[in-house]
């Protein structure tokens, strides 16, 4: 039998927060969440995680971060706000081996150096630095990545963007950047109440894993299709791919009418564009 998860005493967040003189930084994006039952359900949707290494961005005061290592996991955390550091390092010492902090800007860290196996991406960001990041971690022209998956608290407004399909209103560039070589979910709905301070908007969580990738298509050609059909979302593709050498040539080959607009075309199909650009 395996030995039982690691569930050490631990003082309520509230608590932490008040001791370490936590008070949420508006600069910093901080919205912190406290329901430790509401953590352990974030921390269960990368699934089975005993043993296994994570990396959580922005784990502040460590609500989330106390979730992921009661569930076994070996976490590294990137905080740039060193107020937290202290409140991270009672946690470290609760649970022996199984918690680095790195303190600094994830935007900066070479996060692939961390870690010699795949690992899963949890994070509860503000959402300029989690967009930033989560663009950064699907665009990279290796493909698996470094990471296993990707568990993301984002705008809810931004997960259904990701998660979008071809016709609605919020897909786009992003929904192709998450779909074409990834399976992309929307797993849980956040209620902004459940955040201190509430932000002023819904919050969602998705869950991405990283899938084959179609041969011979280039991440940066992709990006540029999509980029020039949805720069101009609501124009025929006629128009706004004709600035894009072989578009139009390529559309005619894989008989796409070019009189379509891009919220229309599946990402298969710019998937397919893309392909016949990158040869
Ligand atoms: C929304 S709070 C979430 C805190 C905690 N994980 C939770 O769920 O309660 C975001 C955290 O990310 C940190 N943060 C913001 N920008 C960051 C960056 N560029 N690199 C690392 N951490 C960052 C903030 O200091 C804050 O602790």
């Amino acid at each position: 039998m395996s030995e039982p998860l690691p569930n050490p005493d631990l003082p309520p967040l509230r608590d932490v927060i008040a001791r370490h003189g936590l008070s949420a930084s508006k600069a910093l994006g901080q919205n912190f969440l406290f329901d430790e039952q509401l953590l352990a359900r974030i921390a269960a949707i990368p699934g089975k995680l005993r043993d296994r290494p994570v990396l959580e961005v922005g784990p502040g005061p460590g609500g989330l971060t106390r979730a992921l290592l009661r569930a076994g996991a070996r976490v590294t955390a990137i905080e740039m706000d060193r107020r937290c550091l202290p409140a991270l390092a009672e946690l470290s010492e609760a649970f022996p081996g199984q918690l680095t902090v790195i303190e600094g800007d994830a935007l900066k860290v070479d996060i692939r150096a961390l870690f010699d196996e795949p690992f899963a991406i949890v994070a509860n960001l503000p959402y300029n630095v989690g967009t930033a990041l989560f663009t950064g971690w699907l665009s990279g022209e290796t493909w698996p990545p470094a990471w296993s998956s990707l568990t993301l608290m984002f705008q809810q407004e931004v997960a259904q963007r990701i998660v979008a399909e071809a016709g609605s209103d919020a897909y786009g560039r992003l929904a192709v950047l998450a779909q074409w070589r990834s399976q992309a979910k929307l797993a849980m709905k956040v209620h902004r109440s459940a955040f201190t301070p509430p932000p002023k908007v819904m919050s969602a969580i998705i869950h991405v894993v990283p899938g084959e990738a179609p041969e011979g298509v280039s991440m940066r050609m992709l990006e540029r299709v999509t980029e020039a059909a949805f720069g101009q979302r609501r124009k025929m593709l006629r128009q706004s791919l004709k600035g894009l050498p072989g578009a139009l040539d390529a559309l005619a080959a894989l008989g796409i009418d070019e009189q379509r607009r891009a919220e229309t075309l599946s990402v298969d199909e710019f998937v397919a564009i893309a392909g016949v650009l990158t040869r």
